[in-house]
């Protein structure tokens, strides 16, 4: 059997998790679908072993800028002893879950894609642009060699681009969700030294004492910020976010920590997000003189994993208002197949999307799914035959409404 359901099932069986994703096999697999439907291949290699591939369909005006379409190759690790298929068998039940690691995350935009193209062309619909798909490796761990490489480079500026659509997320609800812009995260180590002493020893600034300051600060301000969610003062991806994924300290032993040694050095690790409005220049202040004093004998390091800021100094998101033409043109293709839009959100997470919009080209994140939990990167990813059936027609009405959009300058940032 071969239809849009066993070639999806198929695509999620190649293992792409991290820490070793196979780029190989799917990609052979893509370029063989891209070839049945007519649509012209290429892959780029900006890093050995992680390719890039990228599918064209050309437009009746190549002079106008043209609009792609991304997904990722790779995947999440999965516990597969946790989970209650194998996460790499896209199994699939009586009632049309499709479990896979990857099905919402984001191997069924990927398929959709080829899917509803191929289904236009089945009509004989031409478009106007060109239409480009790309397909990229790294993006779970940051996308620094993948995308960012990409849309560094001259065969990203040759594609011109006008707009660009991404990953989205599920609703468990019945209205599509569509991103304007994600949060920025910042991975940020703060470290203390102190004097070490006995274990039994009461006395001042130690390297854990003053490290657990820091942290009980940083919690505060977790929670202030949750507290704006939780009064329904702001959208859980409006606030900043901040969360610890480690604490280091202490001198290991053959079976566990010496107990009555004070270290001398504690360190502590934590995953900060900033949405595009925040300002990066006050959370730098409250990092350096609140969180990692050093007159509390604390040293800090960021890493900014993104820009909050375009060239100009704006906040880096694409509007979603009548400014903006390829809103409207989008919106009313949704709509078209029935659809409802919700309210354009920013990501709580990060995609690759954030290498395109930094270019000033307006990007959408959007993965069609309703009525579905979100699973990313949890348990038992599934997605409904149905669901993603509905997907394909969604894009097709997208596809050709936003590659048919006549409009001479559709440049917006
Ligand atoms: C350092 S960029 C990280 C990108 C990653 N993307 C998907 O989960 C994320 O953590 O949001
Ligand atoms: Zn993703
Ligand atoms: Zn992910």
């Amino acid at each position: 059997e071969d239809t849009p359901i066993t070639r999806f099932q198929q695509y999620l069986r190649f293992n792409t998790a991290h820490p070793n994703p196979n780029y190989t096999a799917p990609i052979s697999f893509l370029i063989n679908q891209a070839q049945s439907i007519g649509l012209t291949t290429k892959t780029i290699e900006f890093v050995t072993g992680k390719p890039i591939l990228l599918l064209t369909w050309l437009g009746s005006n190549p002079n106008l800028p043209s609009i792609l379409f991304n997904s990722h190759l790779d995947s999440v690790p999965a516990e597969s002893e946790k989970w209650t298929h194998p996460p790499f068998s896209a199994h699939k039940t009586i009632d049309g879950h499709i479990y896979a690691r990857g099905a919402q995350d984001d191997k069924c935009i990927g398929v959709q894609y080829l899917e509803s193209i191929r289904n236009l062309k089945s009509r004989g619909f031409s478009p106007l642009r060109t239409i480009h798909i790309s397909y990229v490796p790294e993006e779970e761990i940051g996308g620094f060699d993948g995308m960012m490489k990409f849309a560094a480079s001259s065969e990203f500026k040759d594609l011109n681009l006008g707009f660009a659509m991404d990953e989205g997320q599920a609703n468990p609800g019945d209205e599509f969700r569509v991103f304007y812009a994600d949060r920025v995260p910042w991975h940020f180590v703060i470290k203390a030294e102190g004097i070490p002493g006995h274990g039994a020893k009461l006395y001042d600034n130690s390297a854990m004492e003053n490290l657990m300051k820091s942290v009980e600060l940083i919690s505060r301000f977790r929670e202030s910020q949750f507290d704006f969610v939780k009064a329904g003062k702001a959208a859980y991806s409006e606030v900043i976010s901040v969360n610890p994924v480690y604490l280091k300290a202490g001198t290991p032993t053959t079976t566990g920590f010496v107990m009555n040694m004070q270290p001398s050095e504690a360190e502590a690790g934590y995953d900060l997000r900033l949405p595009p409005m925040a300002d990066p220049d006050v959370m730098k202040k409250r990092i350096a003189e609140e969180w990692a004093p050093s007159i509390r004998n604390m040293t800090y390091s960021i890493q900014e994993k993104g820009k909050l800021r375009d060239h100009l100094g704006r906040p880096i998101m694409t509007p979603v208002n009548d400014s903006n033409p390829w809103w409207s043109i989008f919106k009313q293709a949704v709509e078209a197949t029935g659809g409802k839009l919700a309210k354009p959100e920013i990501l709580a997470s990060t995609t690759d999307s954030r290498f395109i919009r930094t270019l000033g080209i307006p990007t959408f994140g959007f993965s069609p799914m309703t009525n579905t939990p979100i699973l990313l990167h949890d348990h038992n990813e599934f997605l409904k035959d149905t669901v993603f059936m509905k997907g394909i027609e969604v894009y097709e009405s997208v596809i050709s409404a936003l590659s048919s959009f006549e409009g001479e300058s559709a440049q917006v940032i």
